[in-house]
């Protein structure tokens, strides 16, 4: 029978235990008030179990915390959890490039039964995130000792974190410089170093997207190639590819990304980066990014089929916005065909993580300011360096933050019923 192991169990099972109404939840690590965990509540709600609704709260739709996948865990809490003992690998000293051979095995088993990526001849480096791949990459395709610096770019509109932090880390290898559309028939691409950021699905559209500079080095972020968003209409086999534990699993603060890496001169400068910034991924995460992908893998093509389940619910969220969005002409969103999916073998409808909403009335010059007007606070279009008729409402947060999404939607189309 259990032994040194039944403490922590009891701990986690007695948090889980606390219901917070169904909107918030308690965490072993919460604050806790006379001895009990507190309820950490879900947007707009409040009280010790978060069973209060605020009235006049804003729905926040800002940001892709993928929380829309928390409900699938809650059902596979059993296979899913893992108790790391007090001396789980204490040590700095790793294999090769600092990841967990059991965790690369199972990743490469992923992307083999997923059908997204090409693994096999690809070298693989895991990231906090694959945020801080981001940076790492540009620095391995960069020149060493250039006259000039590499020219960072990506077509609008685009993720601005690769803009912030090229000019953030500017060391003198690379800098940013700006979109694609600007150098799109310039001579100066094809001797210059260029780094192209081609995301795809893209963020904030939803749009597979391919090199448009034809470039040598291209940083393909795949953080949204997997069947919760995207149809996968065949394996993605470029040089480089990022993938994030954030969008396949829904654990963004587990802070778990990878990189696939062709050339193995960028992958020892990738390794090289992550030894000298970080000396790699915590084994804490690895251990538990290990177990959630066994669970991924074990699920596959059953009941508990967790892409299954992400895009019924993202295809259901988008049924709804659509049907509001469609009851006036004040509104429009991104348009994205049906395509054949290798992975659930049949067309399927679009169900991207974000919705890219226009607004159509000619006053309305500034559609963030729109939707803050009437209760919903969304990601600006100019942030993606987009016109300001653009803005971002996040689908892959809770149900009840969507939830308050729909109503406030409702509200803002039916005023001008039109
Ligand atoms: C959470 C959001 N973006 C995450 C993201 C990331 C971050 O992935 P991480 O693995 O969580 O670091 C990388 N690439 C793209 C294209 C992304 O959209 C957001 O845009 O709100």
């Amino acid at each position: 029978g259990l032994t040194w192991t039944r403490r922590a169990a009891e701990e986690a099972e007695a948090v889980a235990a606390v219901s917070c109404s169904g909107h918030g939840r308690a965490y072993i690590d919460g604050v806790s008030a006379r001895g009990h965990p507190v309820c950490e509540c879900n947007t707009c709600y409040a009280g010790a179990d978060c069973s209060l609704l605020k009235s006049n709260c804003a729905a926040d739709a800002d940001s892709g915390d993928p929380l829309f996948l928390e409900p699938y865990w809650m059902r596979h809490s059993a296979k899913s959890a893992v108790v790391v003992s007090g001396w789980h690998r204490m040590s700095y000293l790793t294999n090769n490039g600092f990841i967990s051979v059991e965790l690369e095995r199972h990743i490469r088993a992923l992307h083999r039964a997923v059908g997204n990526a090409v693994e096999e001849d690809k070298f693989i480096v895991f990231g906090s995130g694959c945020t801080q791949l981001i940076n790492a990459l540009v620095y391995a395709l960069s020149p060493d000792n250039a006259t000039t610096p590499a020219s960072v770019v990506a077509t609008a509109p685009y993720y601005p974190l690769y803009k912030a932090q090229t000019n953030l880390f500017d060391g003198r290898e690379y800098e940013w410089k700006g979109i694609t559309s600007k150098w799109i028939n310039s001579s100066v691409v094809s001797t210059k170093n260029f780094i192209e950021f081609v995301t795809s699905p893209n963020n904030p559209d939803g749009l597979l997207h391919k090199s448009v500079l034809g470039v040598k080095s291209v940083i393909y972020d795949h953080a949204y190639y997997w069947p919760h968003f995207s149809a996968i209409p065949a394996p993605a086999d470029e040089d480089v590819m990022l993938f994030s534990g954030s969008k396949t699993s829904g654990h963004a603060s587990s802070r778990f990304g990878w990189a696939l890496i062709k050339d193995e001169k960028v992958y020892d400068k990738v390794v090289q980066y992550m030894k000298v910034n970080t000396m790699g991924v915590s084994r804490d995460t690895q251990l538990r990014v290990l177990k959630l992908i066994k669970v991924i893998l074990g699920e596959m093509g059953g009941g508990g089929d967790i892409f299954e389940f992400g895009y019924k619910a993202l295809k259901n969220r988008w049924r709804k916005l659509n049907e509001i969005v469609s009851w006036s002409n004040r509104f429009s969103l991104q348009q994205i065909d049906p395509q054949y999916c290798t992975y659930f073998s049949k067309m399927r409808d679009p169900s991207p993580a974000y919705a890219w909403v226009k607004c159509e009335f000619e006053e309305d010059v500034d559609c963030a300011k729109v939707l803050k007007e009437a209760g919903i606070i969304s990601r600006r279009g100019t942030l993606f360096e987009a016109s300001s008729r653009y803005t971002r409402l996040s689908l892959i947060k809770t149900e009840d933050d969507f939830d308050l999404l729909l109503r406030k939607m409702v509200a803002v189309v039916s005023e001008n019923g039109v």
